[in-house]
């Protein structure tokens, strides 16, 4: 038995749609800030792919690029402005920063209504509490690819490897808000292998490849893979052994096509809600 795919490319390109919809209703487009410090060379491609996918939807986006010398204090100054700016509904600025930088300092100078990434603490504590706010949009992307395989979360155990808090935390609280039983794992789990086998859905989260292997899955669980990582030829690749895996597991995300452009989808979902709309 192979395991069916969930096509992370399709889902987005179908939300990226509705999302224009709903964007062609509203009186003044939508308002992304973007803001890149520094030349990393991944951190320059990403963020030229968020511009992009804005202008998809009929969005305005709005680059802001800084050299990497620049001030904590000049960053959080250009962040208050933004803050006051009507026209600028949401405000990303782009991960890592260097080192000089506080990044959790700057994501809480962004006004909560404008934290489209959902990293500020004020989203994180709606998120905890179950209050409404922005989800970070790597975890909300794969409550998404649940939902387009009619995998409902509730009563199944649900294992998240990884315990950031962009991801492994977020998704740990949105699987249990959706009132499933969740296990969390990390790099001081010893025999990781003992609870992802007696996982329904695994999400794996670490950053390090071939962290989940064939002989770690139940047969047919749904696997989500957050990984991006490079294989020794230099082509990408997530944290899931996918060719192995996919031998057991019922359903699972490939890499790349499946959880990165969910992630860029939610963040239009997120700046159409900070815009006063939701889908
Ligand atoms: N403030 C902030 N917010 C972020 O959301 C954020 C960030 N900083 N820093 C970096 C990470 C990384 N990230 C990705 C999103 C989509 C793809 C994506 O679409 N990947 C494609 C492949 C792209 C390729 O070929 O390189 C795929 O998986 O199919 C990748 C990476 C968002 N991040």
């Amino acid at each position: 038995m192979s395991a069916q795919l969930i096509d992370g490319n399709a889902l987005a390109a179908r939300i990226r749609a509705q999302v224009a919809e709903k964007v062609k209703t509203l009186a003044a487009p939508p308002g992304l800030a973007v803001i890149l410090v520094g030349d990393d060379p991944a951190s320059q491609v990403y963020v030229k792919h968020k511009v992009a996918d804005c202008e998809g939807v009929g969005m305005r986006s709005l680059l802001e690029r800084h050299p990497a010398t620049l001030s904590e204090a000049d960053l959080l100054a250009r962040i208050a402005a933004l803050n006051a700016d009507p026209a600028v509904h949401g405000i990303l600025v782009q991960l890592p920063l260097p080192r000089h930088i506080d990044a959790q300092r700057v994501i809480e100078t962004i006004a909560p209504a404008k934290d489209v990434d959902g990293f500020h603490v004020a989203s994180a504590g709606a998120l905890m509490v179950g209050r409404p706010g922005f989800r970070p949009c790597t975890p909300y992307g794969c409550m998404k690819m649940l939902e387009s395989i009619g995998c409902d979360p509730r009563g199944k155990h649900a294992v998240v490897i990884g315990r950031s808090n962009i991801v492994g935390k977020p998704m740990a609280m949105l699987l249990l808000q959706a009132s499933a039983t969740v296990t969390v794992c990390h790099s001081a789990t010893p025999d990781l292998g003992h609870f992802t086998r007696q996982a329904d859905i695994v999400v794996a989260a670490v950053g390090k490849r071939n962290v989940l292997t064939h002989d770690m899955v139940k047969p047919g669980a749904v696997v989500i893979d957050v990984g991006m990582n490079r294989n020794s030829e230099g082509k990408l690749c997530g944290d899931v052994d996918f060719d192995n895996v996919r031998q057991v597991a019922g359903w699972i995300t490939p890499v790349p096509g499946g959880v990165g452009p969910m992630t860029r989808a939610m963040l239009l979902v997120n700046t159409l809600e900070a815009a006063g709309s939701g889908l």
